[in-house]
């Protein structure tokens, strides 16, 4: 049996002022940090210990996992970084305020926004500033690979490379991951080791850095599931990420 740790990053500014995010490089707020260092203290004492880390490119994902490395005393593990782990890309939506749209659009448009497996908003324009292009982190691909805007059957669509050529080998060679990423990269991989339909992936919501281990068997299928903390605490983040994209 093999067990890996998925966590969400803390909370970030951009969760704070409840903006749609996407490839937006925003930081942890205070609560993020708390939260990241709260994710490393409860793995030390649950005995968890890890041989290699992936994280996204993005500072919210990467700052969450040094934190959470550095409550564990485990700030030598080797790090992998993959922009495939980054979060979904909001597209045009990236900025705007989640009620304000939802005051504008209604709340069920909103949520196909959010949670649809395959209606991605509005792309960015090619010219717009808030494009990756020129962005450095990104300079080595082809800029197809660049998204303007994504659906999450986008995201699963370039998360699974990453799991079955970098993480799955990386699992079955005998190592203990832990991966800090972002609500909907992560729903895509979990959607897609649990084989949730198109409909029940839009009620999957991943709270805010609370370490969420998966057991897997030999063939890396799931055999059981559960988060490390406080199950009232994380319900009700649960619950609350789910309210974020509803007028007030
Ligand atoms: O804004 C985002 O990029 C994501 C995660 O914070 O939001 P949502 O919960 O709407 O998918």
């Amino acid at each position: 049996m093999y067990k890996i740790v998925f966590m969400r990053h803390g909370e970030s500014t951009w969760n704070l002022e409840n903006r749609f995010t996407g490839w937006t490089d925003v930081d942890l707020t205070e609560k993020g940090v708390a939260e990241a260092k709260a994710a490393g203290k409860v793995l030390k004492d649950e005995g968890y210990t890890f041989d290699l880390a992936y994280t996204s490119v993005l500072k919210r994902a990467i700052r969450t996992l040094w934190l959470t490395l550095d409550e564990m005393d485990m700030m030598y593990l080797p790090i992998k970084h993959d922009w495939r782990l980054n979060e979904r890309h909001y597209g045009a939506l990236q900025g705007l305020d989640k009620a304000e749209t939802a005051a504008k659009y209604g709340d069920a448009q909103v949520l196909v926004w959010r949670r649809s497996y395959d209606t991605p908003p509005e792309p960015l324009a090619e010219d717009d500033e808030r494009t990756s292009y020129n962005d450095p982190r990104y300079a080595g691909l082809p800029k197809s690979s660049i998204p303007l805007t994504e659906c999450l059957k986008d995201t699963v669509a370039r998360v699974m490379p990453a799991w079955d050529e970098e993480i799955a080998p990386a699992i079955r060679a005998g190592k203990k991951i832990i991966i800090s990423a972002h609500g909907n990269s992560l729903r895509a991989l979990i959607k897609m080791l649990d084989g949730i339909s198109d409909s029940d992936i839009v009620g999957l919501n991943i709270p805010n850095g609370q370490p969420l281990v998966y057991e897997l068997d030999a063939d890396l299928k799931p055999i059981r599931h559960y988060y490390l903390g406080d199950p009232a605490a994380i319900a009700a983040a649960q619950a609350a990420v789910a309210n974020q994209g509803k007028a007030k």
